[in-house]
């Protein structure tokens, strides 16, 4: 959807919500572009440590000249590590970023994509180009040359890596590279430690060991037999194949990091015994794989894989070569490739097992508890919490789990519904830290939409803990920084938002410097994708543990949710990290096996998260909640809009079978735009009626000495609202103001007129949400039309405004309406005085439509909350709640108990914790 976002022209169609803490990579200093090489200075000493003059070759020395130049206060002997761990230039910068971060390290992002990629002629230079005027043709060319690096990668996953990098090509490659070279180039972690002075907790692992696949080859015994596999080794040996065995190892490498595959135990051995193995493994794959499975050998189709079906069965390794040479279209490197996909599911069934066994040790524990009886062992509510509040149980069995995985050492993601108070858990852990003498410093990282929630929510359950707030300008934190570092300020716990905490150099420094106990992460979805800088610069942080409270942990696919493992435990899942990508990122090629293939993906997925999530329902553990009733407006197009709807799709129907490359995302938005209203096109102001405004705009005083042409130019690209806007503006063209009819004039307006009646006679409240803050202002004219009072908040409201009209709409009665933006208002906020929640257009991402939903439905609400959806009849949102509902499929299979005894929730509170971890 930010796709959709960025495509439009309407600059202020959707909310661009300031604090989405999107990473402003643009704030980097231009002025320090201009680099030289720095010749002074203990950095390029180099020559002063003999073992370096004698050893450097030509490139060792660009490369630590290139070095000295990005991290100008690192010695050349740290710099030397990293060059030694790594074989190209690219992956020592990388590693170097990693390690060293950006500390004094000035203009990576210029330098690195000057410098790293130079491409005469064929740089696009996106920084200094806005978002909106970016031709959509640009972005599919961008996002086609991603694709061409990464081929492995989903389209999709490359453009939200792109938006998440203002689509700035040399960004998104910097953050993919990062990622790879993570991979691929990260020196251990004790050289990591020896480089930096202290403790990382990042992906650290070991270097890849030599290539499995180069030793599959067959022993000179084998060869004499077959003369036909032994022709196939040799091929094998040069040119292209051996580059692309090196590849397909290298990706699928590197193994756990306490061991590698048996699988390549099984190659580095020339043993003959051991080689039977491996093939054995290769053909009772090839011989058992379902069609989806066989698709996911690298180079092999669909139509392949029936083909190898169709050839079944194989009874050995001898049979199934000849059977491969005599079918046509079916080359031997298939069965080579085998190795790949053999391997991958080794790795994963490797982590498995490990999550297995964390899973049992916790399972020892919990036993342990109901043997000792749970009086002697489970934790209490913490002295230190406010004694007017009580904790529910269900929350206590959260605070239990916590102290339990604390008492591991596994860091974990505590997922439990909106509204259920993961806030409050979190605060009542630290304060059982606190208790145990365990006193900080931890950080708690939010978006800034929730941040005065948190402080309130401290100073309400525990005001004994002391929280220091990191936020403010450049010169606050400045300030705030240097009282930190200097111990000046006393404090437990650091509260700071995304944005702040990696907004500069500076900042991010200081979270490497402060040695956090706990790090936790508030809205930890924020956090799905492990390609984007954001997620690369939260894993430098220097905590010992780490925490992510979401509410939607699993939204598009079980890849988002193993990013988020693998924050929370690097250790455990930074080696598998390629084969997890591969693994849950593939899709079922088949419709038929889908569902077996799906449910195999899904049921080991469930087994990996297992340990490491605690998630409970509203609906088992809040019996008292009111519920939440769903209902689903469908809504006729007003009659105009119906006829504009119908033309437009049309049109862009024509513009496409012209255009094959024309962006099938703006076509959706632009239909979605009047399937919400007419007026967020424009139809009404005319080519002629602009032209005269344009003349009369020049008796304006503001105008007097503007080109008609340009102001025509101006307008032709607003909507029919922004030009209402404009003439209710300025009173030269005041006459050309839109009629209020047209204003009110959609479908949705013609519903919400009776619905918002009704709902006001029997007193209920209505938060209403848009995505589009163009909508909320004309909301506002239906508002005030009816004269019904209300208040808004979108990305435009200052965040220190936001407590406040939350507040007042909390305690005033009165106002009947809540306008929100979706992105503004969507996470984290209460809204428990409201009963009746109102989307007035659907996001393509149904979890945003459930976090709107639950600022209602949570606890403290005591009236049953009404759920309306408004969608238009016959449009494109038709299709996008259908989409929608399949995506919330998913979760539902993920989260269901196999044993379908949900509800039941024992009394006893041990047992209670048993239930909750599913063990
Ligand atoms: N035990 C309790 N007693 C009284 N109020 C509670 C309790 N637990 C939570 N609340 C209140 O319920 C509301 C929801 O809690 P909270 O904001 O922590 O939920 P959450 O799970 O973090 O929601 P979200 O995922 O939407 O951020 C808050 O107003 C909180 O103060």
């Amino acid at each position: 959807l930010s796709y959709f976002r960025r495509c439009e022209k309407g600059v202020h169609f959707i909310d661009s919500e300031s604090d989405n803490e999107e990473l402003n990579h643009k704030s980097l200093s231009r002025t320090e572009m201009q680099l030289t090489p720095k010749t002074n200075g203990s950095s390029l000493n180099y020559s002063s440590s003999s073992h370096l003059n004698v050893n450097l070759g030509d490139s060792a020395l660009t490369k630590l000249r290139k070095l000295t130049e990005l991290f100008p206060h690192r010695t050349s002997a740290e710099l030397m590590q990293v060059i030694e761990s790594t074989s190209t230039l690219d992956g020592a910068v990388a590693s170097g970023l990693i390690l060293f971060g950006e500390e004094g390290m000035t203009s990576f992002t210029y330098l690195y994509s000057k410098t790293y990629y130079p491409c005469e002629g064929r740089y696009i230079n996106l920084e200094s180009q806005d978002d909106d005027t970016l031709a959509d043709e640009k972005k599919e060319s961008i996002l086609k040359k991603l694709h061409n690096n990464f081929p492995d990668l989903d389209k999709e996953e490359l453009r939200e890596v792109l938006n998440e990098h203002d689509w700035s090509y040399w960004e998104a490659l910097e953050a993919l590279q990062v990622f790879a070279n993570q991979e691929d180039e990260v020196p251990s972690e004790s050289e990591a430690k020896n480089i930096n002075g202290n403790e990382i907790t990042s992906n650290f692992k070991k270097q890849p060991k030599e290539m499995p696949l180069m030793q599959l080859k067959q022993t000179p015994a084998a060869e004499e037999q077959n003369g036909k596999i032994k022709k196939h080794d040799k091929s094998r040996k040069g040119g292209r194949i051996i580059q692309r065995e090196t590849s397909d190892s290298e990706d699928s490498e590197p193994l756990s990091s306490d061991g590698d595959s048996s699988l390549d135990e099984d190659y580095s051995s020339a043993d003959e015994e051991v080689e039977g193995v491996c093939r054995t493994k290769i053909v009772s794959f090839l011989q058992d794989a379902t069609l989806d499975e066989l698709t996911l050998i690298p180079q092999c189709s669909l139509r392949k894989a029936q083909k190898i079906t169709e050839l079944r069965p194989f009874n050995n390794w001898e049979t199934l070569f000849q059977m491969f040479q005599r079918a046509n279209g079916l080359s031997e490197d298939l069965i080579w490739h085998c190795k790949t996909i053999i391997n991958e599911r080794e790795v994963v069934h490797k982590l498995m097992c490990r999550c297995a066994d964390i899973s049992q040790r916790l399972e020892k524990q919990v036993t342990q508890i109901i043997d000792d009886g749970e009086s002697n062992s489970t934790i209490e509510q913490p002295d230190i919490l406010n004694k007017s509040l009580e904790l529910k149980a269900y929350q206590l069995v959260g605070l239990n789990w916590l102290a339990l995985l604390h008492k591991h050492h596994v860091n974990g993601i505590l997922a439990d519904e909106m509204g259920l108070g993961k806030t409050v858990q979190a605060i009542a852990f630290l304060a059982f830290l606190y208790q145990k003498g365990d006193k900080g410093p931890h950080l708690i990282t939010v978006p800034a939409s929730t941040l005065d929630n948190w402080i309130r929510e401290f100073k309400h359950w525990c005001p004994e803990l002391k929280i220091l707030l990191y936020y403010g300008s450049l010169e606050d934190r400045k300030l705030l920084r240097s009282d930190i570092l200097h111990k000046i300020v006393d404090f437990n716990v650091i509260v700071t938002t995304y944005s702040c905490s990696i907004s500069n150099a500076d900042d991010r420094s200081l979270f490497r410097r402060v040695k956090l106990h706990y790090a936790v992460f508030d809205e930890g979805h924020m956090l799905k994708n492990m390609s984007t800088i954001r997620y690369q610069h939260l894993m430098t942080f220097n905590a010992q543990h780490r925490l992510l409270l979401t509410g939607t942990p699993l939204q598009n696919n079980l890849l988002e949710l193993m990013s988020l493992l693998n924050f929370v435990m690097p250790n455990m899942f930074s080696s598998s990290t390629s084969e997890i990508r591969r693994m849950f990122s593939s899709k079922a090629k088949t419709s038929d096996e889908q569902s077996t293939f799906e449910k195999g993906r899904i049921a080991h997925a469930k087994k990996i998260m297992k340990p490491f999530i605690l998630r409970r329902l509203k609906s088992e553990v809040l019996q008292q909640l009111p519920p939440k009733q769903d209902r689903l407006e469908i809504c006729s197009m007003s009659e105009k809009q119906g006829q504009a709807y119908t033309a437009l799709f049309k049109k862009l129907k024509r513009s496409i079978n012209r255009n094959e490359k024309s962006d099938l995302c703006n076509v959706m938005m632009q239909l979605r735009k009047m399937a919400n209203h007419p007026l967020l096109h424009r139809q009404y102001y005319t080519a002629d009626k602009l032209r005269k405004m344009s003349k009369l705009m020049k008796k304006e005083p503001t105008h007097r000495d503007a080109n008609p042409d340009l102001i025509f130019e101006d307008m032709e690209v607003m909507t029919d609202f922004e030009l209402h806007l404009l003439c209710q503006e300025f009173g030269s063209i005041r006459n050309f103001q839109l009629d209020k009819n047209l204003l009110l004039d959609s479908g949705k307006f013609q519903i919400l007129e009776q619905m918002l009646e009704d709902l006001k006679t029997q007193g209920s409240r209505v938060v209403l949400f848009s995505q589009f803050t163009m909508m909320l202002d004309i909301l506002e004219v239906f508002l005030k039309h009816h004269k019904y009072r209300y208040l808004r908040m979108d990305g435009k409201t200052q965040i220190s405004e936001r407590i406040h009209v939350i507040d007042n709409f909390n305690t005033d009665m009165d106002i009947f309406v809540f306008l929100l933006s979706t992105k503004a208002g969507g996470l984290g906020i209460n809204l428990t005085s409201a009963n009746v929640v109102i989307l007035h257009d659907i996001d393509c991402n149904p979890y945003n439509d459930k976090q709107a939903e639950d600022r209602c439905h949570r606890v403290g609400q005591t009236k049953t909350v009404h759920i309306i959806k408004l969608v238009s009849k016959g449009t494109i949102e038709e299709s996008m709640l259908k989409n929608g509902q399949q995506k919330l499929k998913l979760e539902h299979d993920m989260t269901s108990s196999e044993t379908g005894e949900e509800g039941s929730i024992p009394l006893n509170m041990a047992t209670l914790l048993k239930a909750s971890l599913g063990l």
